[in-house]
């Protein structure tokens, strides 16, 4: 079957759309992610990315618009093994231990990983013979990860996958997902932590209202909202004109502080120090914190 082994990207999105109601959760998505790329889909509570994870894996059928994976129907990959998911909610399997639900999960896929490479790669050797319904928060959220690698699958899907992990478990969770894109596979991680997405993803896509707002590299994105924030004391001076300084690419204030946006800092801070605002004056690097908030709108959807 050629499309399993074609060069179609692993993902395809046309001008995807997905509603309920009056939400319009997924607004138009057109998106190309390439085998073996390593995508992190950022976004705030309610952005978009659960609905956007549940139409690539065929869990919901687009309103509009078109999903494809390796080149045919999101079913079509789901049932010949080519795709691993790790979703958010998933309620425990009473009864069996981890390497019996690991192998119940592996059985199911045509070239699955021998059971305890995917216990190892999910760092819960030591739990195989637990039961899997007798764990803890991120005990049970690595278990899911090992199911989602069980099959060997091209593209693993997760959603959130670091959630209810604590600091050591989220280092070793990304140590083991390296490894696995390491291996050629196609990773696609849904986050809230932009560090995260900034330090593990080749690509980082962020979603607001459903739409994807910026895609590029951590760098790309801090670089395509202005590379540096001059920000200063108002001292009750008016902030007037501020917008047109040379440079400058948004202005924000909080209290009695300025904030510039700006992509050339010598500029902007010479322009001030010309109108005499250079009280408490500071210029630092734009991080992908501040890109993300110039990116994604503040206010809740229907506001
Ligand atoms: N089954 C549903 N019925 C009604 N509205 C829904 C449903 N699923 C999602 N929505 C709405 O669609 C929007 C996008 O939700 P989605 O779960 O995709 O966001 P998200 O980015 O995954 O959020 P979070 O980070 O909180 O998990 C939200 O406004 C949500 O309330």
């Amino acid at each position: 079957m050629t499309w399993t082994t074609g060069t179609e990207a692993a993902v395809s999105f046309k001008g995807a759309a997905k509603a309920f109601g009056a939400v319009r959760a997924v607004d138009g998505v057109d998106l190309e992610i390439a085998r073996g790329e390593t995508v992190a889909l950022l976004g705030r509570n309610g952005a978009g990315k659960s609905t956007t994870i549940s139409l690539l894996l065929g869990l919901n059928e687009p309103d509009e618009g078109s999903v494809a994976l390796f080149g045919g129907p999101p079913e079509r990959a789901v049932r010949a093994g080519q795709v691993g998911a790790m979703l958010q909610e998933a309620r425990p399997v009473p009864r069996v231990t981890v390497r019996e639900l690991v192998s119940f999960v592996a059985g199911r896929y045509p070239a699955p990983l021998p059971v305890d490479e995917a216990l190892r790669l999910a760092g819960i050797a030591e739990l195989a013979g637990r039961r899997a319904d007798r764990l803890s928060g991120g005990q049970s959220q690595r278990v899911r990860f090992a199911v989602a690698l069980a099959g060997n699958p091209a593209l693993i899907v997760l959603d959130e996958p670091t959630a209810a992990l604590d600091v050591e478990a989220r280092q070793a969770f990304w140590t083991s997902m390296r490894a696995y894109a390491r291996r050629g596979h196609t990773v696609l991680f849904s986050t809230h932590y932009l560090d995260e997405a900034d330090a593990h993803a080749d690509r980082i896509l962020v979603i607001d209202r459903g739409r994807i707002v910026a895609d590029g590299t951590g760098e790309q994105l801090k670089r395509s909202v202005g590379g540096n924030l001059v920000s200063f004391d108002l001292t009750g001076a008016g902030t007037q004109g501020l917008t047109l300084l040379p440079g400058v690419v948004s202005v924000e204030v909080r209290g009695d502080r300025a904030r510039l946006r700006t992509d050339d800092s010598d500029a902007t801070v010479l322009a001030l120090a010309r109108r005499g605002s250079i009280r408490g004056l500071e210029v630092t690097a734009a991080s992908l914190d501040d890109a993300f908030l110039a990116l994604t709108s503040s206010v809740p959807e229907g506001l």
